[in-house]
């Protein structure tokens, strides 16, 4: 037993993210305000596949210990992978052999693990696993909760009405998914009313009427949102960025040609670490922020670049700057930026919030059009580009938003008045603070059970 690992009270939490940006940003967060709340008493880790591990080259996890797991793919990643079902049916089936390892392992070391925080897309394949060790299962939303309120009532897959004021376009896209998304997306809610606790990444004040059902059929709490303390409530004093980057930030570069741009001057255009919209979205994006007439700064993944119309960089000059990753968090917290063109995946919609920047929403598939009528309509934050009956996003639509967005200070003001309020939901006191705060010591009365329970052979659970 290691000298860090003495304590009567410890707690060791295990913290599964779904092996994607998307997702292991929010997990990782959790786990370090989770570690910083409970203090030595609280040891935190994160499991990681090995792809995953070798693509982050510098990661700083903060007071949260990595491991690896597998997701029976070592050598290649999702994207090589292509198909999902085989993927998602890999990940299972070296997932709980390897989570089973983990957890004997981790006993044997002395510190076993009392609770096991799972990505609710893992669900309901690690309770299993988990359940046998005795550990406490949590599920862990990494999506809004308006989304997953959605998507356990089925809407969107079988007509039973739209909520009100929504349209079809608003709604999360479910028909469109592959099919094996469709079944994981359903599984989040199979067993959930059996699992130890269910916790959601957003505040409450977000969407109170969704993080109230979820509170009341599941018993769900809202912990978010999980972005570095040094954006919000500034407690935990080295947290400044998530600390695990797949792929890599052009920190200088960007931070420079920020500097030198007049206060909220510039547009920030990114559509996180997974969409890949079409050539011809992506050439009339480029013609769209060209002709808006401001200076922008577009992430365009090194796997999408061959998208953007030739030349073009040459076109604008100094007046746009594309690169292939950001820090996202210091350029949304850039004086510079005046507004941010988000496909709206759930961590940029919170982080937009949280630092206070109005948005331009240019959804692309699964959560991504709620999320935007949310931006739109509910918190008015900003606008939505519509598509033509083409699909497309055209230039000029793309234009009018930016100049609507950038025209009229009630967007940025009513940004700001989101940006307290996040930093509220996790100050101490706040809604997600005392949530986690109070999940922390349903932890600490759980381990006494913990103890009590013996561990049962792995096959007798995985065949029932
Ligand atoms: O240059 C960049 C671009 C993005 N990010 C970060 O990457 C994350 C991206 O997450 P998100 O905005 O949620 O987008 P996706 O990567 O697309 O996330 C997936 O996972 C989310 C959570 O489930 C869903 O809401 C999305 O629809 C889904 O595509 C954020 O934390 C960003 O700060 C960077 O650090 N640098």
């Amino acid at each position: 037993m290691g000298a860090e690992w003495e304590h009567v009270s410890d707690i060791h939490v295990l913290l599964l993210p779904y092996p994607v940006q998307g997702h292991i940003n929010p997990m990782l967060q959790f786990g370090k305000r989770l570690a910083h709340i409970g203090g030595v008493g609280v040891r935190c880790t994160l499991a990681i596949t090995p792809y995953l591990l070798r693509q982050c080259q510098d990661p700083c996890p903060g007071a949260v210990h990595l491991v690896e797991i597998s997701d029976g793919f070592d050598s290649a990643g999702f994207e090589e992978v292509g198909d999902v079902a085989a993927y998602l049916a890999g990940m299972e089936s070296a997932g709980s052999r390897t989570l089973d390892e983990l957890l004997r392992s981790e006993a044997e070391k002395g510190r076993p693990i009392h609770a096991v925080v799972y990505d609710a897309f893992l669900q309901p394949w690690v309770p299993r696993v988990a359940r046998l060790h005795g550990a406490a299962c949590v599920s862990f939303f990494t999506q809004a909760a308006a989304v997953n309120v959605a998507y356990s009532r089925r809407v969107g897959k079988i007509e039973e009405g739209l909520p009100a004021g929504f349209e079809a376009e608003d709604l999360p896209t479910f028909l469109t998914l592959p099919l094996p998304y469709q079944d994981m997306l359903l599984s989040q809610f199979v067993g959930l009313d059996a699992v130890d606790h269910v916790l959601v990444n957003s505040f409450h004040e977000l969407q109170p009427q969704e993080s109230a059902y979820m509170e009341s059929t599941w018993g769900a709490k809202t912990v978010g949102p999980t972005v570095p303390s040094a954006y919000l409530d500034k407690r935990i004093t080295d947290d400044v960025s998530y600390g695990f980057h797949l792929y890599t930030p052009m920190t200088a570069t960007t931070k420079a040609w920020l500097d030198a741009q007049p206060p909220r001057s510039v547009t920030y255009v990114s559509f996180g670490s997974m969409a890949t919209p079409g050539p011809t979205e992506m050439a009339e994006m480029a013609e769209g922020l060209h002709s808006s007439g401001k200076a922008f700064l577009w992430v365009v993944r090194a796997s999408e670049a061959s998208k953007i119309p030739d030349g073009f960089q040459e076109r604008v000059g100094g007046r746009g700057l594309v690169v292939t990753w950001v820090a996202q968090l210091e350029v949304l917290a850039h004086g510079a930026i005046g507004c941010f063109v988000t496909h709206c995946g759930w961590n940029s919609t919170m982080e937009a919030l949280g630092a206070g920047v109005p948005m331009v929403a240019v959804p692309q598939w699964s959560d991504q059009p709620t999320n935007a009528k949310f931006v739109e309509d509910v918190w008015c934050v900003g606008v939505r580009a519509r598509r033509d009956p083409e699909g497309v996003v055209r230039r000029e639509e793309l234009e009018r938003c930016i100049r609507e967005v950038t025209g009229d200070d009630k967007y940025a003001c009513n940004a700001l008045d989101w940006k307290e309020k996040s930093k509220r939901a996790m100050s101490q006191g706040g809604s997600s603070d005392m949530n986690i705060t109070e999940f922390l010591q349903a932890l600490r009365r759980s381990r006494k059970s913990y103890e009590a329970k013996p561990i049962e052979p792995l096959l007798v659970g995985l065949d029932a």
